[in-house]
């Protein structure tokens, strides 16, 4: 993706809230959108990074050299206790409801507090940086994180409501060598050129095929499918082939053309995987060591495309970890989907997109064919049937859509939208093959069980 297309991305999305929300102060909502986005980003990253730790796995190895191996460069960025808090939120005359959907929670501390006053200092800027008086002291901080431990006290990093907010984390996202851990900008100013392998007509064309199934790639614009497409090459393996070695460093991402891979931690099977799935993109993505062995499983041998680890970052990296990062906490909290890993969900946030509905829409219509399963992000709907009326109300946290998808039948009811209703959807694929153990959930809790509706 190049930058205008990153940046036509977040416009677009920004759009999509600004009608969602109608703001009165547009200039205002738009600074708190993208700081509250910045503001998820790092506190996101600082979860990833304690969720790793705990699984033993470093997701930012280079962040202490960095911040070790230039001393004037650290002292000043950790004496600055840089915040990521919107500088915004506590002033914002015009903010109702209309922080950052994804994560209203986040930032509810801010939004209590300035609903209807102007404060004098409204257009205070510089990300509260040196300003830790006016934030709340270290206590969302990690306990248990020792790099805190020494930094208790006022000069402590303010903290953003519930989350945790690394140490001056990628603070110096586009200028310090840290950057390469998760800045996949660091490949836009270089002289990267992906490398383009000679593909036959025939070889293309299965790829295609192949990378139609595949979350990531399907996001693609055309012109990156392209380059990826150039970029891959093709890797056969025997069953029982090691493909990636947990501990080693990340250098390609694949995805399985033909065949069932494994996957291994610590020795213990955690997970298989087949036609069509991508693996091997955490090393890429944090600059990790292999957080899982990965082995062919067929007795017929797997076929993989692989990806090259420049390539991946500079093209997929960005998209993908948005992607994650918008997801990851919501679905955390989607009650169904309980049994999955974090794994599994991570997997889920690469396949789902946002849509955005408004009142009185009617999201699915009873007697339709149903192509898509819903999670709802925000807001109200509710189900009806023609025959019987409202059945139902849903609302964040809940989901709708799968009767048709499971019984191969018409919708079963309306779902209508009683206000802005933002909802993360899932195409027919990916619902069977993403939801994996939720799926049974969803089938023994079949809404029309009981009304003989089916
Ligand atoms: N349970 C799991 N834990 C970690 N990695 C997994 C798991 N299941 C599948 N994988 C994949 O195994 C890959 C091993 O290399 P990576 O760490 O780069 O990326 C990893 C994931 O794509
Ligand atoms: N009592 C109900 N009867 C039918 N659908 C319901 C009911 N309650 C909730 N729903 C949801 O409404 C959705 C309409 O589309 P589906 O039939 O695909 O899936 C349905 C369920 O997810």
């Amino acid at each position: 993706m190049t930058d205008n297309q990153f940046a036509t991305e977040e416009l677009n999305q920004l759009q999509k809230e600004i009608i969602a929300k109608n703001p009165i102060d547009v200039l205002q909502f738009c600074a708190n959108y993208f700081n509250s986005k910045l503001e998820l980003q790092r506190s996101q990253l600082w979860q990833q990074q304690n969720k790793a730790k705990a699984a033993g796995i470093n997701l930012f190895p280079l962040i202490d050299n960095v911040f070790n191996s230039d001393g004037g460069a650290i002292m000043t960025a950790n004496k600055r206790q840089p915040s990521f808090k919107s500088p915004f939120g506590d002033n914002d005359p015009t903010l109702i409801d209309h922080h950052h959907h994804h994560h209203d929670d986040d930032t509810k501390e801010g939004q209590g507090a300035s609903k209807q006053e102007i404060k004098p200092d409204l257009f205070k800027g510089g990300f509260g940086v040196g300003k830790s008086t006016s934030l709340k002291p270290l206590q969302e901080l990690d306990p248990n994180d020792p790099s805190h431990s020494t930094s208790q006290g006022p000069d402590s990093v303010p903290s953003v409501a519930k989350s945790k907010i690394p140490v001056a984390f990628n603070a110096n996202r586009r200028t310090s060598v840290s950057a390469e851990a998760m800045n996949p900008d660091k490949f836009k100013s270089d002289s990267w050129k992906p490398p383009i392998n000679d593909l036959s007509q025939a070889q293309k064309a299965e790829l295609t095929k192949t990378l139609g199934s595949n979350f990531l790639f399907r996001q693609l614009d055309s012109s990156s499918k392209k380059t990826v497409i150039e970029a891959l090459g093709k890797k056969e393996f025997k069953k029982g082939d090691e493909i990636i070695k947990q501990g080693d460093e990340g250098d390609f991402f694949y995805i399985i053309e033909k065949g069932t891979v494994d996957f291994y931690v610590n020795g213990n099977q955690v997970n298989s995987s087949s036609e069509g799935s991508s693996f091997g993109e955490l090393a890429l993505m944090y600059n990790s060591p292999r957080a899982a062995t990965a082995v062919a499983a067929c007795d017929l041998g797997v076929t993989c495309w692989a990806l090259d680890r420049q390539t991946f970052r500079r093209i997929l990296l960005e998209r993908t970890f948005n992607r994650r990062l918008m997801y990851e906490d919501f679905l955390k909290d989607v009650k169904v989907l309980s049994s999955l890993s974090s794994q599994e969900r991570l997997k889920l946030a690469d396949a789902l997109s946002t849509q955005i509905y408004h009142k009185g829409d009617k999201i699915v219509k009873e007697g339709e064919k149903g192509e898509n399963f819903y999670f709802i992000e925000s807001g109200n709907c509710q189900v009806s049937k023609e025959d019987k009326g409202v059945l139902t109300k849903l609302s964040k946290g809940d989901y709708f859509g799968e009767v048709a998808l499971l019984n191969d039948l018409p919708r079963q009811a309306t779902v209508e939208a009683l206000d802005t209703v933002i909802v993360a959807t899932l195409g027919k694929s990916g619902f069977s093959r993403l939801l994996g153990p939720a799926v049974d959930i969803l089938k023994s809790q079949d809404p029309t069980a009981n009304q003989g509706s089916q």
